[in-house]
């Protein structure tokens, strides 16, 4: 099997928070008639510029067309050389090496007829606890409007919840204050998510302000690649502490200098699932925790993820992807499934990631490239559609 073409549709899907987000859906096909379906997830984070969308598909065609999809190794190999790793959170490389990496897992299940979970290790979980995020509060107006968040989504199951924090120390004071009054231990906090906006003192302090209230982990709490600065918060404070990967550097050094106790793993940040499995293996070498992050993907990707939860036996503490929750409407026919706060995984017996498009909602939320809208740090950052 050869690959002979890839298609490349930027959508635009808002969040119920209002906020637009843009995506592109990859389509890998191949001379025998099959083809794989990937997700380069949520463009729209910082750095505020966006690659030429007509640009990185001759890109990609000189890279794929022409390559067996099963040479997996090979072409992850020729897609990091093209795209290479930075020190970078929200690196765009590294989410144009995911998006072609789940549609050639999608395109090989299919062409075996087995599930992508089978390709990657096989299933070990059935479902994958998640949690709702809360997101930033920057006005105590937005307290009551987030507690609010938290009412709906509990009557939906959601029973836990996580807290992008640091900003409105009052605010995020309050709302853990009236979440706990109100619902007691029937709703877990999972985290505060600093999101590397502060220093790891800073951090500190804040968590110590708010731990009165039951938090059972913290994440980011030290400017992004500060790993003196992790590893001082970790000694100093008693919560675990977790870190998204986003390079493989980057992961060696969380390990040699005991920065973290669990590394937050998503496809879209270390630059698709091949990546990703050896960012789990390296987390289970070096005896650490694992949690699945998302950047909010709709439901190919998050297929994608819940095939990888599903094979990780050190997944340890409640994960991240709930983007098809938080979205208004998605590109597929059937989107994935939560239950009682648990992301199901596609059934065994799916072929590839067991997703399909569906040309219509393809067609509704197409818009012409990734340029930006009028946008500031603070949406970015804080992930409101909130102008103030
Ligand atoms: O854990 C995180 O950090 C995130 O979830 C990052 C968010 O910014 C996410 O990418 C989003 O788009 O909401
Ligand atoms: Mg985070
Ligand atoms: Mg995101």
């Amino acid at each position: 099997m050869k690959l002979t073409d890839i298609t490349l549709t930027v959508v635009g899907v808002p969040r119920h928070t209002g906020f637009v987000n843009k995506h592109i859906i990859v389509r890998l096909h191949t001379d025998e008639g099959v083809t794989g379906i990937g997700e380069m997830s949520d463009f729209s984070h910082l750095p505020r510029y966006a690659p030429d969308v007509k640009d990185l598909k001759r890109v990609l065609e000189q890279i794929l067309v022409g390559k067996n999809p099963f040479d997996l190794a090979l072409i992850n190999k020729e897609l990091l050389d093209n795209f290479p790793e930075a020190m970078y959170y929200y690196e765009k490389g590294s989410f144009i090496r995911n998006g072609v990496d789940n549609a050639l897992y999608d395109l090989c299940g299919k062409y075996l007829g087995v599930s992508v979970a089978d390709l990657l290790g096989g299933r070990y979980h059935e479902k994958i606890k998640v949690c709702y995020p809360i997101f930033r509060h920057r006005f105590m107006e937005e307290v009551e409007e987030n507690v609010d968040v938290v009412r709906q989504r509990f009557a939906e199951g959601f029973d836990v919840f996580r807290l992008y924090a640091g900003k409105n120390v009052e605010a995020d004071e309050a709302f853990l204050a009236a979440v706990h009054k109100e619902f007691g231990s029937k709703v877990t906090i999972k985290s505060l998510d600093f999101s590397h906006l502060l220093d790891w003192k800073e951090a500190a302090r804040v968590v110590k302000r708010l731990s009165n209230y039951p938090i059972e982990l913290i994440e980011s709490p030290a400017y992004q690649n500060d790993f003196d600065g992790l590893r001082h918060f970790r000694h100093k404070v008693d919560h675990p502490v977790s870190e998204h990967v986003w390079s493989t550097r980057q992961q060696f050094e969380m390990i040699k200098q005991e920065a973290v106790d669990i590394f937050n793993i998503s496809p879209v940040f270390i630059g698709g699932l091949t990546s990703a499995k050896k960012a789990v293996a390296a987390a289970d070498t070096a005896k650490k925790s694992c949690l699945l992050g998302t950047t909010q993907e709709l439901s190919i990707g998050t297929a994608a993820m819940a095939h990888l939860g599903s094979t990780m036996t050190n997944l340890d503490y409640t994960s991240d992807p709930t983007g098809p929750e938080l979205y208004v409407d998605d590109v597929v026919k059937d989107k994935v499934r939560y239950e009682d706060g648990w992301l199901t995984v596609p059934s065994r017996n799916v072929e590839g990631l067991g997703i399909e498009l569906d040309e219509t909602k393809m067609e509704q939320y197409s818009v012409p490239d990734l340029s930006w809208n009028d946008v500031t740090v603070h949406q970015l950052q804080d992930r409101t559609a909130g102008t103030k």
